[in-house]
């Protein structure tokens, strides 16, 4: 597991998804860093998604969770950033391939259209499933402009 704490951050309608992973985060062994929201006020969701992916860009972290009501716009946000490969995950697959084939470093949640397990699982898989590299590392080479 890595050492790197993992940002975390939402909107007003991912706001309760994001406060319950990362009671999940911590209950299991990961540090957090909490980009907010930090309430149920609307909130515009670029104001939380450019510190943290900018966070991930430099280097300080490694890796993200972004949570909103239909994932679109923190994934938009987030992808407008080098280097920064987010993927939306409405099942644990799409997680999963997410990490295997595009080496996504940030998952986004979409917290209308998931349950509250579903969430877990998501971010779970995403956090414990490794790139694949090979023939996938040659296409994310060509992602950046
Ligand atoms: O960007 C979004 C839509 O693609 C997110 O789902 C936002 O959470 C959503 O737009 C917020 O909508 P609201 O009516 O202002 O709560």
């Amino acid at each position: 597991m890595s050492s790197s704490p993992i940002a975390l951050g939402s909107d007003h309608a991912g706001f309760a998804y994001k406060q319950l992973l990362a009671q999940w985060l911590r209950d299991n062994g990961y540090q957090v860093r909490d980009f907010g929201t930090d309430s149920a006020a609307s909130v515009d969701y670029p104001d939380f998604v450019h510190p943290l992916a900018a966070a991930i860009t430099s280097g300080e972290l490694e890796r993200g969770i972004l949570v909103c009501g239909s994932a679109n716009g923190v994934c938009i946000t987030a992808n407008k950033h080098q280097g920064i490969r987010a993927a939306i995950a409405w099942e644990p697959e799409l997680a999963a391939l997410a990490r295997q084939h595009n080496d996504a470093n940030i998952v986004c949640v979409p917290a209308r259209f998931v349950s509250e397990d579903a969430a877990r699982t998501i971010v779970g898989t995403f956090l414990t499933t490794a790139f694949e590299g090979g023939r996938h590392q040659t296409r994310v080479s060509k992602i950046d402009c």
